[in-house]
């Protein structure tokens, strides 16, 4: 495999499509620490998204998400991003040179089923189903790029993802 080195696991995607989920038992399977970096946002700021949205606006919420990812220390570990994390530049260039960039694919129909009522998302507490899809659309080209691995979730149980999932993680550390 070309480019960065593998230590890391990067779960990227649009809200509600796996990644806590995955990432959780991922790292049960691989046996590598996992962390939520929206959670570790919560735990280091002493906010919830929510509030930090509200406080200080989403650009500011979009730094964190950076400096994290700049000053995260953990070598060998399992990362599940934020739904926007993907949109920066930066953020992608770190996940490509730090580790290994999972897409976790899933159809908006589920995704939106799976969200819609949820009041912890502040971007879909203030918008309608129609402009969460549009979103949903302008972001996807950004996680296909920054993938190293597309997986197709529809149809699929959180088992079998998490097995496939493991199964390339282990296919490309050895190429
Ligand atoms: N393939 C699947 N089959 C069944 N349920 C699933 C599947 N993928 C995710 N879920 C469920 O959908 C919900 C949303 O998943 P999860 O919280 O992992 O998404 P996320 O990508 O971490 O979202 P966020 O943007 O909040 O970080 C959870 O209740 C999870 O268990
Ligand atoms: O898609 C998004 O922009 C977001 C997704 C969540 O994971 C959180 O990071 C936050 O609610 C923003
Ligand atoms: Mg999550």
């Amino acid at each position: 495999m070309s480019g960065g080195n593998m230590k890391r696991i990067y779960l990227i995607g649009f809200m509600g499509c796996g990644k806590s989920a995955i990432g959780r038992r991922l790292s049960f399977l691989l046996k590598v620490p996992f962390y939520d970096m929206d959670k570790e946002i919560v735990r280091q700021t002493g906010m919830t998204i929510p509030e930090i949205f509200e406080k200080f606006g989403e650009n500011h919420f979009r730094d964190l998400e950076t400096e994290f990812l700049r000053n995260f220390q953990e070598e060998y570990c399992i990362i599940s991003t934020g739904g926007g994390t993907t949109m920066r530049k930066i953020n992608r260039r770190i996940m490509r040179e730090t580790g290994l960039v999972l897409f976790l694919d899933a159809p908006f129909k589920e995704i939106w089923r799976r969200i819609h009522k949820d009041p912890n998302r502040p971007i879909v507490r203030r918008s309608t189903r129609e402009e969460i899809e549009a979103l949903f659309k302008s972001r996807y080209p950004y996680y296909k790029a920054a993938a190293h691995i597309t997986v197709r979730t529809e149809f699929r149980s959180l088992r079998q993802i998490t097995q496939y999932a493991a199964f390339q993680v282990i296919r490309l550390k050895g190429e």
